[in-house]
């Protein structure tokens, strides 16, 4: 369940995304995508070209008032800014053979994909390449998110750091804030006030020198990456398993979040500061209450212990490179004459990561649905609501 593809090019006609399989009865709200759509396209950092779309979503196949039939459902998302590209995008014949693009941008796909494809015109690889079809792909994990909300599981995210300028990550927000995080209302409070922020930075002093950092480097033709983390909440133990790779949690999640456009990096808990902690320090230790059953005192494994889901929130910490295209370019070789030039210099972001974190909270919606699917069942919601809640009577017994 929930395998899906998409498709379209950058400047293409449009956008489109088909879920081959979901549970029939679910509803679905279209405004809840296109929430998820506009969270998407916001972000101090971003380029002209968020100024120019302002993505909706179609909704073509798979649903009857507004519910799921368990068949393809298939979206569409309208590339706004096709009209100004049609001459050079036209899928069938162009009118006038468009000028080739031919110096790669460093960090970007052009030039490993040109030499792969044997193409001459690095728009053949560029478009597809783009983080426009991270759109289809929010579009998605707006759909599994609905999915993972009828059993009380919330994915969120917050900006963390942006160039070498960091905030509080969640273990150490948890550790300092005179609020409860664990209160499910004041969990989603946190996250709420996060969208009106213009880095998705709970430290709002910091996001002041992060929108400095980021003038800066951009008023010198750079651009600049960071971290963010990624929390789920209301994950039953036993999602993922240890007994073979491929099914460990770990690999499915990490597998996806690699796949975001400029992703580079990705902890788990404690993950690289845990290295150079003893073992005492990073293990979290199990209790247990009659009332509560099984519970631990903290959560450095970043809720996955051998492959499988703990119970506790899932912590990922997700690294994104600086944005390849530069206003002041760098060094590159013409593809045809084979001299140097400089790469090209497409309109574009100076720093997407709030973006990119709208899209990692997506695909961890994905990866999370299709496994809650794979252990559940997946033909009727109502099947696997109920399949569900005699799995929680067993842990309950346990
Ligand atoms: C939300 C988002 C927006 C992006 N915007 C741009 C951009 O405007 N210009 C650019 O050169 N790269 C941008 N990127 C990064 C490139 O798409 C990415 O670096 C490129 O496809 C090469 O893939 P790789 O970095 O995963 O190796 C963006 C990435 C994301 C996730
Ligand atoms: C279009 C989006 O992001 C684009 C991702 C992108 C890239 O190279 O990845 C390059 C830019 O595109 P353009 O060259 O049209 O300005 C970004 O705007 C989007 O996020 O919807």
């Amino acid at each position: 369940m929930f395998e899906y593809l998409t498709a379209g090019e950058s400047h293409g006609p449009r956008l489109t995304a088909v879920i081959k399989s979901l549970p029939s009865g679910l509803e679905i709200e279209v405004d809840k995508i296109n929430k998820e759509l506009a969270r998407r396209q916001h972000g101090y950092g971003r380029g002209q070209r968020m100024e120019i779309e302002s993505d909706q979503v179609l909704i073509n196949s798979g649903l009857r008032n507004k519910k799921t039939l368990a068949s393809p459902l298939s979206m569409t998302i309208e590339n706004r800014d096709w009209k100004n590209w049609k001459k050079i995008m036209e899928p069938l014949q162009l009118e006038t053979e468009p000028q080739k693009l031919t110096n790669p941008r460093p960090g970007h796909a052009d030039l490993a994909g040109a030499l792969k494809y044997n193409q001459k015109d690095l728009r053949n690889i560029l478009e597809r390449a783009s983080a426009r079809e991270t759109a289809a792909r929010t579009a998605v994990g707006a759909i599994a998110k609905q999915f993972l909300a009828e059993f009380g599981i919330v994915v969120a995210s917050h900006v963390i750091q942006i160039g070498n300028l960091k905030s509080e990550s969640w273990s150490q927000l948890k550790q300092s804030a005179n609020f409860d995080l664990d209160s499910k209302v004041e969990f989603e409070n946190y996250f709420a006030q996060l969208d009106q922020s213009p880095l998705r930075c709970a430290n709002s002093e910091q996001t002041k020198a992060m929108q400095k950092l980021i003038d800066s480097w951009q008023a010198k033709g750079d651009s600049v990456g960071g971290v963010f983390e990624i929390i789920v909440r209301g994950l039953p133990v036993g999602l993922g398993s240890h007994v073979h790779w491929d099914l460990k949690l770990e690999s499915k999640l990490a597998a996806q979040l690699m796949a975001i456009q400029a992703i580079k990096g990705l902890e788990i808990g404690a993950g690289f500061e845990g290295a150079s902690q003893p073992g005492s320090l990073v293990h979290d230790q199990i209790y247990y209450q009659p009332k509560t059953g099984f519970y631990r005192g903290s959560n450095q494994a970043g809720g996955i212990e051998g492959g499988i889901s703990n119970g506790q929130n899932l912590l990922i910490k997700l690294a994104m490179k600086p944005i390849p295209t530069l206003a002041q370019a760098l060094a590159s070789v013409d593809m045809i004459s084979k001299k140097a030039v400089s790469a090209a210099k497409e309109r574009s972001d100076a720093c997407a990561v709030p973006a990119a974190s709208i899209v990692g909270e997506a695909v961890t919606a994905i990866v999370l649905a299709q496994l809650m699917t794979a252990k559940f069942g997946g033909d009727s919601l109502s099947e696997i609501k109920r399949n569900y809640q005699a799995y929680l009577k067993q842990l309950s017994e346990f």
